[in-house]
C-alpha cells in the first residue's frame, strides 16, 4: 500500500512517460548563474521588479487617499451619475441641497418617485442629532438617491458636481434653521445662509447650462409686521432675529444673481413646517418628547398675555409647493457669466392660511398622546420670536396650484404615529439602528 505522504504515490503508473526533471533543472540553474551575463540580467530583473513594486505601492496609496476623501474618485462619480439618472420623459436632474434634512429628504423622495434624477448634498452637521439625518439618508439610499457628504461652501466640490451632471434644477434647502439658536451661534447662520448661498449661486452661474433655482426662504422675513395675513408684497425690513435677517439677505442676494447673471430664481417662504421625520429642535417635536417623558413644556406668551400663534404647515403640502415651483420654473437665461435676457424671479408664501395658537397645539398633542402636558407658561423672551404668522397664499394658489389640505389636527396625528414607531423601535433597539430600521418601515407616501 503506497503511503500518501510518500514520493512514490505521485509517480505515474507507466515508467518512461514521466521524467523526473529536478536534476535537469538543478543543472540548468547552476549553468545559468555560472555565466556573468546572465547574472547581470537577473540583477537587472530584480531591480526592475523592486522599482515597479515601489511605484505600484505609491499608486495604491495615492488612489486610496483619493477614494477615501469625502467626495471625488471614480466610485463617487459613478454614484453621482447613477443617482442623477432620469427615469421619465422630460424629467429633471435636480441637485437637492440639505437632502438629509427634514424638507430636503421629503422633496427628494417625491421627485425620485416620479422619475426625476436626484443628487443630494448635505454636510450632516450636528445642530441636532445627526443620527436622524443618517436615518433619512438610509431612507433615500433605499430609493437609490445618493447624498454627497459636503458643504455648500465647498466651491471645488460644487464645480465637480456640475461638471459631472448637467443639472436642470437646484432645490436649495441646506440652511442653518431655527430662530432662537441664532443668539447662541450667529456665525453658523452667516456661514450657511449667506456665504453658502453665494458659493452655490456662483456655481450655478458658472454652470453650463445654468440650472433654475428654487430655494427656502422663511416666513420669519415678515418680522414684526402687524398687518395680517402676510402677503409677498408686504415690507420685510424689520426682522426680529438674525435667522430672519439672513433669510431676508438671501432674498436680496438671489435677486442680484437673477438681475446680473440671468439665473431663474424662486424663493419659498415656508411657514413653520412640521410632520414625520421633522426637526427635533422645533416646538411640536420637543413638546411631544417632554409630554411623553412627563417633563414640563415651556409655553411662551406674548405681551398682554396674548397667546402666540403659528400658521403650521404640514410637510406633504410643502412638498407639493416645492415640486410645483420646480415644474413652473422657467429656464435661466445666462451663460458664460452673462445674462442674455431677463430671467424669472418669484417669491411665494407656502403656508396653511389658518394660524393655531401654541396652547391649542399643545392641546392637540395631549389628545393624540393621551397624556396631559405639564405646562409652564412664561413671557416670550426677547430671543427673536415673533408673536404670530399667517400666510396669504393666493399667489402660490394662482401660479403654482398650491392648495394645502392638511390641518394641524390631522398633521399632528400623523406625526405622533411616526413618533410612536420611533419610540417603539428605540425602546427595543439602540437609537442608531432603530432609526435605520425605521427608514425601511416608515416611508412617506
Ligand atoms: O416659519 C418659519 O419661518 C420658521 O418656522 C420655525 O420657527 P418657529 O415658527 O419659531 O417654530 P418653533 O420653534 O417650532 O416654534 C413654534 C411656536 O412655539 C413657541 N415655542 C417654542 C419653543 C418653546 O419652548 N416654547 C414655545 O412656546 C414659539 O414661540 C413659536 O410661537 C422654524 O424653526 C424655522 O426654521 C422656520 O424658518
Amino acid at each position: 500500500m503506497p503511503s500518501l505522504a510518500g514520493e512514490e504515490f505521485f509517480l505515474p503508473s507507466m515508467p518512461g512517460k514521466f521524467k523526473d526533471k529536478s536534476h535537469t533543472l538543478h543543472r540548468q540553474f547552476h549553468r545559468c548563474f555560472a555565466s556573468t551575463s546572465t547574472m547581470f540580467l537577473w540583477a537587472l530583473f530584480l531591480v526592475v521588479l523592486t522599482a515597479s513594486y515601489l511605484s505600484f505601492q505609491s499608486f495604491v496609496d495615492s488612489s486610496s487617499k483619493y477614494l477615501s476623501s469625502a467626495w471625488g474618485g471614480i466610485q463617487w462619480e459613478k454614484q453621482v451619475r447613477a443617482s442623477a439618472h432620469i427615469h421619465r420623459q422630460n424629467g429633471f436632474s435636480v441637485l437637492v441641497t440639505g437632502a438629509a434634512g427634514f424638507v430636503g429628504a421629503h422633496v427628494s423622495l417625491a421627485l425620485k418617485k416620479r422619475g426625476d434624477g436626484i443628487v443630494g448634498l448635505d454636510n450632516f452637521n450636528n445642530y441636532y442629532d445627526p443620527t436622524l439625518k443618517k436615518a433619512r439618508q438610509s431612507l433615500l439610499n433605499s430609493h437609490n438617491i445618493f447624498i454627497v457628504e459636503g458643504d455648500v461652501n465647498d466651491e471645488r466640490m460644487l464645480a465637480k458636481l456640475f461638471d459631472i451632471v448637467a443639472f436642470t434644477h437646484v432645490m436649495h434647502l441646506a440652511a442653518q434653521a431655527g430662530v432662537r439658536y441664532a443668539m447662541e451661534n450667529p456665525n453658523s447662520y452667516v456661514h450657511s445662509n449667506i456665504a453658502g448661498l453665494v458659493t452655490l449661486l456662483e456655481a450655478c452661474k458658472n454652470a453650463n447650462p445654468q440650472p433654475a433655482i428654487v430655494w427656502a426662504s422663511s416666513s420669519s422675513v415678515y418680522g414684526l409686521n402687524e398687518k395680517v395675513p402676510f402677503s409677498e408684497s408686504d415690507r420685510t425690513d424689520q426682522p426680529a432675529s438674525l435667522y430672519a435677517a439672513t433669510k431676508k439677505a438671501g432674498e436680496e442676494i438671489t435677486h442680484t444673481y437673477n438681475h446680473i447673471y440671468g439665473l431663474s430664481i424662486t424663493g419659498l417662504r415656508f411657514f413653520t413646517v412640521y410632520g414625520p421625520w421633522g426637526r427635533p429642535d422645533m416646538a411640536y417635536f420637543s413638546f411631544t418628547r417632554n409630554i411623553l417623558q412627563g417633563k414640563p413644556v415651556t409655553v411662551y406668551r406674548g405681551k398682554n398675555r396674548v397667546n402666540l400663534a403659528r400658521d403650521f404647515t404640514y410637510i406633504d403640502d410643502i412638498v407639493k409647493g416645492c415640486v410645483a415651483s420646480l415644474d413652473t420654473a422657467k429656464k435661466s437665461t445666462g451663460s458664460g457669466g452673462k445674462k442674455r435676457s431677463p430671467a424669472q424671479y418669484r417669491i411665494f408664501n407656502l403656508g396653511n392660511k389658518s394660524p393655531v395658537t401654541v396652547p391649542m397645539m399643545v392641546g392637540i398633542l395631549e389628545k393624540h398622546l393621551k397624556k396631559r402636558a405639564k405646562k409652564s407658561i412664561v413671557e416670550m423672551p426677547g430671543n427673536g420670536d415673533v408673536p404670530y404668522t399667517h400666510a396669504n397664499i393666493s399667489s402660490a394658489q394662482t401660479e403654482l396650484g398650491y392648495k394645502p389640505t392638511t390641518d394641524l389636527q390631522t398633521g399632528l396625528k400623523k406625526f405622533v404615529r411616526w413618533q410612536d414607531l420611533c419610540l417603539f423601535s428605540v425602546n427595543s433597539l439602540c437609537l442608531g439602528y432603530s432609526l435605520y430600521l425605521l427608514s425601511f418601515l416608515y416611508r412617506p407616501a
